[in-house]
């Protein structure tokens, strides 16, 4: 087997065992560049597909490679385009290039299916969303520059190319890129003495897309380069629209002018999403898929999987697949056996640990949260351990009853199905469980 042929067949071997939103959002873009004293050169698109498959599959890459060749082959990911290629295959090298397209509308980064008419609109994320329509059918008129902000998986990239998308068909050139790619480009226009195209270029859009745009701060020259570039922009008129994992606020290492630049416009947060409409996107993405599925089903997995809805759609189409595998219809059986390995691992999650998150995040020493203690400040974060212990631990009522002072199952029930009520009413309350169980979990 040649080094393509191996490539080819690893591709083919995970496509079968990764979910089918992870492989088409990480793997499916990448290529070999080629293969040279026992390395791998894979070549992704952008510096989050590398990073995401250095941390997560590069043993398994290793191992499929070294099994079809025969020999030890170790990898590395870098950040490449075939259309670079003759310029240098290094590492951080452009991404982005114009579509081709002939009118040089668009960018080829953007991303077809994410558009308007397939993003599930809920509480969670209803300012966002008809900020983004706002923006679409009238750039530039509407709020400029539009600041999104939200966490990981929640859509912000999808918005950000429905905008995109949209403004395309109305002919506006539109320009798509993470902030990384933005500096990476930038370093390489300096490199290059080229930073006149680099200018040129940016500054000749109707609308530009800057997504993650958190990972300009401390960075200075990508700051100045960005502040003339967003200045000439703004004062043509042109749409600007940014997403960030947080407000302009919280930028710490953000330069002042950039930061209340940030802020002329209108800076809308996306929420994670509640209950219902987990259950409506898991529904919208099966129809999508052609299938129907019971929504007691839908309802079970949405259960499971709060905060993210990358994971969300992961989970739905790794049910979908083992149901068409093994030829069953898709029961609550057949969800559990699915994500088995999506979900956490109940015993290594340690009750301790969930009590210091808790403490953590609700403010409330360890002594408190096991001891008498009844006051609201201390028994909802005790609670909120006693349903975390279940959810992601696993424990039985009187194991949680015992690692919190010595409590009575009833206590632990009610206080299981009280947060298990209140989390998808509460928004507040929703996002200090989730940041527990992401402190526990690692995610
Ligand atoms: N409201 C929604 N309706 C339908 N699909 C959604 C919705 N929100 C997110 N998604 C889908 O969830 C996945 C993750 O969304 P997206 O990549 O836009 O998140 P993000 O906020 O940009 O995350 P990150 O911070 O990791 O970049 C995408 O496939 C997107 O289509």
């Amino acid at each position: 087997m040649n080094a393509q042929q191996a490539w080819q067949a690893a591709l083919g071997q995970l496509q079968m065992e990764m979910p089918k939103a992870s492989f088409d959002t990480w793997v499916r873009n990448a290529e070999l560049i080629r293969v040279e004293n026992n390395k791998a050169r894979i070549g992704v698109q952008n510096a989050y597909a590398r990073d995401w498959l250095e941390s997560r599959l590069a043993g398994t890459f290793a191992r499929l490679l070294t099994g079809y060749l025969d020999s030890p082959v170790e990898v590395e990911f870098v950040v490449w385009h075939r259309d670079a290629e003759h310029e240098s295959a290094a590492p951080s090298e452009i991404v982005s290039h114009s579509n081709g397209n002939g009118n040089g509308n668009g960018n080829r980064c953007l991303i077809d299916r994410y558009r308007f008419d397939n993003f599930v609109v809920g509480a969670s994320n209803r300012m966002a969303h008809a900020a983004c329509v706002a923006v679409a059918e009238k750039p530039a008129h509407a709020y400029n520059p539009l600041f999104l902000y939200g966490g990981v998986g929640l859509g912000k990239t999808h918005l950000l190319h429905a905008i995109g998308n949209a403004a395309t068909e109305k002919g506006l050139q539109v320009l798509y890129v993470s902030s990384e790619d933005f500096t990476n480009e930038l370093i390489n226009a300096i490199r290059t003495q080229n930073t006149l195209a680099f200018r040129e270029r940016y500054r000749s859009m109707d609308v530009l897309l800057i997504d993650d745009i958190q990972f300009i701060a401390g960075k200075e020259s990508t700051q100045e380069e960005f502040f003339h570039t967003f200045n000439t922009l703004h004062n043509q008129e042109k749409q600007i629209v940014l997403s960030s994992d947080r407000p302009p606020k919280a930028m710490v290492t953000l330069e002042e002018r950039l930061r209340s630049r940030f802020e002329w416009g209108l800076t809308v947060d996306i929420q994670p999403p509640d209950l219902e409409t987990r259950i409506a996107i898991l529904r919208s993405k099966a129809m999508r898929a052609g299938r129907e599925v019971p929504m007691d089903i839908l309802t079970l997995i949405a259960r499971q999987i709060q905060s993210n809805i990358r994971e969300l759609e992961g989970a739905l189409t790794r049910i979908l697949a083992y149901s068409d595998l093994s030829n069953q219809p898709i029961t609550a059986k057949l969800v559990e056996i699915a994500l088995a390995d999506l979900l956490p691992q109940q015993s290594t999650v340690e009750p301790g640990a969930i009590i210091t998150a808790v403490g953590r995040v609700f403010g409330v020493s360890r002594e408190k949260l096991v001891g008498r203690d009844r006051s609201r400040e201390v028994a909802l974060p005790r609670q909120v351990a006693m349903y975390l212990m279940r959810e992601i631990g696993g424990l039985s009522l009187p194991q949680i009853g015992e690692a919190l002072g010595g409590r009575d199952h009833t206590t632990v029930l009610y206080a299981c199905e009280k947060i298990a009520d209140q989390i998808e009413r509460d928004d507040r309350l929703r996002r200090q469980v989730l940041n527990v169980r992401e402190q526990v979990l690692g995610r």
